[in-house]
């Protein structure tokens, strides 16, 4: 019996395949490459190599669900979610990922769990492995807007600065969508500044 809760190479060789069977080739190649993307992240910022390669190949699960089972899961579960989360479904892959990881692929793992829920909107509290696959999952190598090159040097040099850039390209991404911003970003954007700024200003004694 495979012990789900190592997360060795071959533990991640396994699920990999597992996903190239099961999600629509875009999918995969993306979550592939969050996952290449996220390897160098940790190895940078000494995060544990196991637990990233399984958030980031795993962080957008929920999208190899339709949106109506998504909403109907999260009801049925009673997983912790809100109105304007239930009215734009894009978000519920994110919310309800955990869920569906735990019972499909029998993780546990909270900081992975973790890493899943928080890779859309983000949180008010995040660990650096959940900065990794947020920010892995914005620049890994298909994706290709203007400035994603600057996005990917910053995300290889420093995690703060790359989770600001990244969060305040997703808050613009959304805004010239015309799509209605999540409540919680003002705050995530707002709590993220006064850390770098508090950061910041220790760091110059
Ligand atoms: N705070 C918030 N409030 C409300 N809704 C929110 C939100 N944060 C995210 N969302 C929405 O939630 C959805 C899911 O976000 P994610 O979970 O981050 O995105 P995804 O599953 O990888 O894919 P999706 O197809 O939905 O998004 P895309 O690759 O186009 O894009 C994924 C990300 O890649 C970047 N990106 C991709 N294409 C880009 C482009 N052409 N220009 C600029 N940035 C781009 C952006 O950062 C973008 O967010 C997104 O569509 C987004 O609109």
């Amino acid at each position: 019996m495979i012990n789900y809760q190592e997360f060795d190479q071959s533990f991640v060789d396994r699920l990999v395949e597992k996903l190239r069977a099961l999600y629509e080739p875009d999918l995969f190649s993306h979550s592939y490459q969050t996952m290449a993307f996220a390897e160098r992240m940790a190895e940078k910022y000494g995060v544990d190599q196991g637990r990233t390669k399984v958030a980031s190949l795993l962080h957008d699960y929920g999208r190899a669900f339709p949106s109506q089972d998504l909403v109907a899961l999260v009801q049925e579960k009673k997983i912790s979610c809100t109105q304007f989360e239930l009215e734009n479904p894009d978000l519920l892959h994110a919310l309800a990922g955990p869920e569906l990881i735990r019972e499909n692929f029998g993780i546990w793992d909270p900081q992975i769990l973790s890493a899943v829920r928080k890779h859309t909107v983000g949180s008010l509290q995040m660990s650096p492995l959940d900065h990794i696959v947020y920010i892995s999952d914005k620049v890994e190598l298909y994706r290709s807007y203007p400035g994603v090159d600057i996005l990917r040097r910053t995300a290889l040099g420093d995690l703060n600065e790359a989770f600001k850039l990244c969060y305040r390209q997703s808050l613009i991404y959304v805004l010239n969508d015309g799509k209605p911003l999540h409540p919680d970003s003002c705050k995530i954007w707002n709590q993220m500044l006064q850390h770098l700024q508090n950061f910041s200003s220790s760091y110059s004694g």
